[in-house]
């Protein structure tokens, strides 16, 4: 089976102790505590995504950010793969407000709800909040089902 990628962002806020997290409303994931992002578009890099999706849904206006992570979601019997490119807001402007599609809220990173979010976040958020870089891949059947991952740290991503 031919498969196609999507190219879609998704922006982590932490301030110390705290991370922030959306309730998504509608649309992919609707029903989870998730980051903020979405789909690249056309003519748009990664990063001017990232950006816009982030304003977008939260609100905030992202000042500098690293890329943290690239996550690739695959589902069985489905040929499209995800390629989430996932960044770490170092400094923005702005307060979170409620958007259309997300519910902005401050969550204690020794509390975060992962009950209501995608079950892949339990596996990669520990490794994104001790501060390592990684690629990771899962393998959903339907998308209460992780049949197989795998978790690897990298010294650098490209951009
Ligand atoms: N398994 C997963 N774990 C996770 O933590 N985030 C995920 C995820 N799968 C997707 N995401 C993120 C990536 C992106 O930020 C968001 C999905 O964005 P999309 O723009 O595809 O959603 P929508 O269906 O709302 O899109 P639009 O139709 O463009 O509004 O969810």
């Amino acid at each position: 089976m031919a498969t196609t990628r999507k190219l879609l962002t998704l922006a982590m806020v932490r301030q110390g102790e705290n991370i922030l997290l959306g309730f998504k409303k509608k649309g992919f994931g609707q029903g989870k505590w998730n980051g903020f992002g979405g789909k690249v578009e056309m003519g748009e890099t990664i990063c001017q995504a990232t950006i816009r999706e982030l304003e977008e849904e939260s609100g905030l206006i992202a000042k500098a950010m690293d890329k943290v992570a690239i996550l690739e979601f695959e589902f069985l019997n489905d040929p499209v793969i995800l390629e989430v490119h996932v960044y770490d807001i170092v400094k923005y402007e702005g307060e979170p407000i409620e958007s259309d599609e997300m519910v902005p809220q401050w969550f204690p990173v020794n509390d975060i709800p992962y009950e209501k979010m995608w079950l892949d976040d339990l596996i990669w958020y520990p490794e994104y909040l001790k501060g390592s870089k990684f690629k990771a891949y899962f393998l959903y059947e339907g998308f209460d089902k992780i049949l197989k991952h795998s978790i690897s740290p990298v010294q650098e991503l490209p951009l």
